[in-house]
């Protein structure tokens, strides 16, 4: 059931949309569920119809205030919510600051109604906002710096009294925008191909090549002769780009001198930067995750074009905690190389202030900067708090980078099979773990099942432990799977499913390697052994009969129920069948775990 401070901020939401009276025609009552009984307008979450997940009171007659606070300032809600449209209604009053609490809002739709004042600045805060409708309100004012939101796709603000200057809005990530009939001045953002006229018509104040009004002679548009100045002469410009050549040579001397002296103080310097000039021909072994070698600051390592166009195309996600971090700062702060896969390189980052980050590098990835751009879009929004949120990411034609906080306590992997941890990692643990993951995967797959995109990596050392020891799901959708990944052991793992290359199989593939880490929980074996293969090794036990012998003596040895451990062995051999078809989905599995747990919780209250 819905929380109880959930349902009634609701219906305090509501009445104040009302003009202050609650509208029992709605059926937002204290009596009833919002998920469960028909809350007009009120979408929940379809798998477990707890958390309230949109909104939908377009066109219903409501000529109240819109009061954020009681959607936003309320954990749960703010955390859940998604989607506010209340488009078409007749609501007075100003957005509130509160708004930028719902953090997780992709779709705000104003559009239509009384709204007056100015925008709250804290709008820019909303990282996941997609689309933004205010037109046809009274709106007033500057707008917020919303070019600051990455994934903006919709901008609607057309008819209403807003002013001052656009931000600098990328045209060319949008699907919707228009901002005609307001008093906005100064210029356009560069416009670029389906948008025209239309979408700035009637800003007396703006101005551009677009629109036909230079902006160069915005404020002294007649010359001393009182003819039109046709803005930078030709002299102008030939004196300008000399300049601009000698400043070119002039810093490519210096980059030269720079990296050649840089190259000598390599030579026995063993850090590895996030991205050397000469990556390319390092040899591509895996540096173990405990090298450690003495950091070093180096402030050239990328060509100084490439970090100057980069500065400003690092996608910031989640922006307290990397806030202003920049592509070059990435490629100057001190890095230790962690690991060095088939698909990219991982570093261990230090930032300027303090913080630790892990950037992963994938170079060479066939995927267009949109269609990276979008995947990254899409999980960033499917928001699981045991999925591992990219901070940031930055994307090129050559290379991907994705930024994701520093794990200090490793993977789970490093926790089955490290020597040092030293820390004993027991039944209910494992449970834990397994259910926790299942059931995070269970719920990307369902998010994320429409766009086809999968883990597509998963494995034990993918699986990250938080501050709190709670397993994480770092990764996530960083490999498209496709035949070649199919046909060519991924994980090292020796029995792979035949080339199968739906994007449906590529959810059956998080399965099978699902499937692996239940067996790395059972076993407390590498999956990777010396070329015993794992799964081979538990039919072969299992086929001769049910046995205690597959288990890790740590298990049995604490007296782990051997019942209940079969139960989980038998989940994980269902995950590994080598026909994709009749794997289980990961909700189904979640379902199974969970009961599992469930019963061992069970035996731990009752049992002496
Ligand atoms: N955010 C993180 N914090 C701490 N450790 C991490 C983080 N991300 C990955 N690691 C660890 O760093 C090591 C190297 O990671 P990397 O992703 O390169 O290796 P991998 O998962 O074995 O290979 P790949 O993912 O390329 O197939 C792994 O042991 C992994 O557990």
């Amino acid at each position: 059931e819905v929380e109880e401070v959930v349902k009634r901020s609701l219906i305090n939401f509501l009445a104040k949309l009302n003009g202050g009276q609650p509208n029992p025609s709605f059926g937002w009552t204290n009596d009833t569920d919002p998920c469960k009984d028909n809350w007009k307008g009120v979408i929940c979450d379809r798998q477990t119809k707890t958390f309230v997940r949109r909104i939908y009171l377009s066109q219903t007659n409501l000529s109240g205030v819109f009061d954020a606070a009681s959607l936003c300032n309320v954990p749960p809600l703010a955390k859940s919510l998604i989607h506010i449209k209340l488009d078409q209604n007749s609501i007075v009053g100003e957005l509130p600051a509160e708004i930028s609490n719902c953090r997780n809002l992709v779709y705000l739709l104003l559009g239509r109604n009384r709204f007056h004042g100015n925008l709250p600045d804290a709008l820019a805060k909303l990282r996941a906002l997609q689309r933004l409708d205010i037109s046809d309100n009274e709106f007033s004012g500057n707008l917020p710096n919303l070019s600051q939101i990455p994934f903006l796709t919709t901008f609607l603000a057309q008819y209403n009294e807003l002013t001052g200057e656009l931000p600098s809005f990328d045209l060319s990530n949008f699907v919707r925008f228009n901002v005609s009939f307001n008093d906005f001045i100064g210029p356009i953002p560069v416009v670029t191909g389906q948008f025209t006229e239309s979408s700035f018509m009637d800003n007396p104040g703006l101005c551009g090549p677009l629109l036909k009004r230079d902006c160069y002679n915005q404020d002294d548009s007649t010359s001393e002769d009182g003819k039109k100045s046709k803005g930078v002469s030709k002299d102008e410009i030939l004196m300008y780009s000399g300049y601009g050549l000698l400043g070119l040579v002039f810093i490519s001397i210096i980059i030269y001198k720079l990296v050649k002296r840089n190259k000598i103080e390599e030579k026995d310097d063993s850090v590895n930067k996030v991205a050397s000039a000469d990556d390319d021909i390092e040899k591509p072994t895996a540096v173990s995750s405990d090298h450690k070698s003495a950091m070093s600051r180096s402030d050239l390592s990328v060509n100084s074009s490439e970090s100057a166009m980069a500065s400003t195309s690092l996608v910031i996600l989640t922006s307290p905690v990397v806030n202003g971090l920049r592509f070059d700062d990435l490629l100057r702060a001190p890095a230790e190389l962690l690991g060095r896969g088939k698909h990219g390189s991982l570093y261990k980052v230090i930032c300027e202030n303090g913080m630790f980050l892990a950037v992963k590098r994938i170079r060479n990835w066939a995927i267009s900067s949109s269609e990276f751009k979008q995947r990254m879009q899409k999980i960033y929004q499917a928001n699981h708090p045991n999925i591992l949120p990219a901070l940031a990411f930055y994307s090129s034609r050559q290379e991907k980078l994705l930024v994701y906080e520093y794990q200090q306590n490793g993977s789970l992997s490093r926790f089955l099979h490290g020597t040092q941890t030293g820390q004993t990692f027991d039944w209910m643990s494992r449970l834990s773990v397994a259910a926790t993951i299942a059931e995070a995967l269970a719920f990307m797959h369902q998010e994320l099942q429409p766009d086809g995109i999968a883990h597509g990596n998963l494995k034990s050392s993918n699986i990250l432990l938080n501050k709190n020891m709670e397993p994480c799901i770092s990764e996530y959708g960083l490999m498209v799977v496709d035949d070649q990944d199919y046909s060519s052991p991924v994980n090292g793992y020796k029995i792979m499913p035949k080339p199968e290359a739906t994007a449906h199989n590529a959810f059956k593939l998080d399965v099978y390697g699902f499937g692996m880490i239940l067996l790395e929980l059972l076993t407390g074996k590498l999956v990777q052994n010396n070329g015993t293969d794992l799964t081979k090794w538990v039919h072969a036990v299992v086929r001769e009969e049910w046995t205690v012998e597959v288990f890790d003596k740590a298990l049995i040895s604490e007296g782990a129920s051997e019942e209940r451990m079969v139960n989980l062995l038998q989940v994980a051999i269902k995950c590994v069948n080598h026909t994709a078809e009749v794997r289980p989905t990961m909700n189904q599995i979640a379902v199974m775990i969970n009961t599992i747990k469930e019963e061992e919780e069970r035996s731990l209250v009752y049992d002496p």
